[in-house]
């Protein structure tokens, strides 16, 4: 039985990284608010375009505190950040969605967002990605951990110097994989079906800026910042 341990370097690198996710954590707000009223499709839509455009200033705050990023290439650090801020959200987004609250919570806040706008064909892929998040119980090292593998993602478009993203990922690899093994023992595939996750999440990528024009509503109106990260007009 292979004796898996963090080293010093290690515990570092993961205390740097989880800090800067809870630095950087966006407080819980969006499902409080979500659980306080029913909002019309037009309101939940501008909920979610000022949540997004707040959760990206908050994911470049988390970026730079990865060890390395701020020595990449600039225009490497803007095509991994464009490359993975709709992932980086729907992952916050499985994360508040997974949260134990106080029971009928989390069923309100699921109808709450079936009924919020979103178009009915999207309901499926997001809901399924959300639960698979959710049975993992994932602790907040290996959600940060997670975040920055993601931020990390060599081949995304645009991104030049691949071997520099790759240098700086797999550490963060390796230290997610020694934490599953220490945390989850009993599920020796743990750390192989975190990473699966990741491949799912790609495939909301691909679904969200069709999620955001077919909003139920007209004149679908975007921050400036949005249109630059999602997609969209
Ligand atoms: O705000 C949001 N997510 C967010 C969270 C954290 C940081 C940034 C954004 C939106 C809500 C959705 C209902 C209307 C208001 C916005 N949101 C989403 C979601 C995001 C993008 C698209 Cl295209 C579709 C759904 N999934 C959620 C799960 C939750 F448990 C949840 F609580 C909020 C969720």
């Amino acid at each position: 039985k292979e004796k898996v341990e963090i080293t010093k370097e290690q515990q570092a690198l993961m205390k740097v990284i989880a800090d800067a996710y809870n630095r950087h954590q966006i407080p819980q707000d969006v499902a409080k608010k979500l659980l306080q009223d029913q909002y019309s499709a037009e309101e939940n839509f501008l909920l979610l375009t000022e949540m997004a455009t707040s959760q990206v200033q908050v994911l470049v705050e988390f970026t730079k505190n990865i060890p390395g990023f701020l020595s990449l290439n600039h225009e490497d650090q803007i095509a991994l950040l464009k490359g993975s801020a709709v992932e980086a959200m729907f992952l916050r987004s499985a994360q508040v969605f997974s949260k134990k609250m106080p029971n009928g919570h989390n069923e309100v806040l699921e109808d709450r967002i079936r009924r919020s706008g979103i178009s009915e064909e999207f309901m499926t892929p997001m809901f399924n990605f959300y639960k698979s998040i959710g049975v993992l119980h994932m602790v907040q090292e290996e959600q940060a951990l997670l975040t920055a593998i993601t931020i990390l993602t060599p081949d995304r478009p645009y991104v030049k110097d691949q071997q520099a993203v790759e240098r700086l990922q797999e550490p963060m690899l390796d230290l997610l994989r020694k934490l599953c093994v220490l945390q989850h023992p009993q599920k020796p595939q743990y750390f192989a079906c975190l990473l699966g996750r990741l491949t799912e999440l790609r495939t909301l990528n691909y679904y969200h800026a069709e999620m955001l024009t077919s909003w139920r509503m007209n004149d679908h109106k975007f921050t400036p910042l949005l249109c630059e990260i999602w997609d969209v007009e």
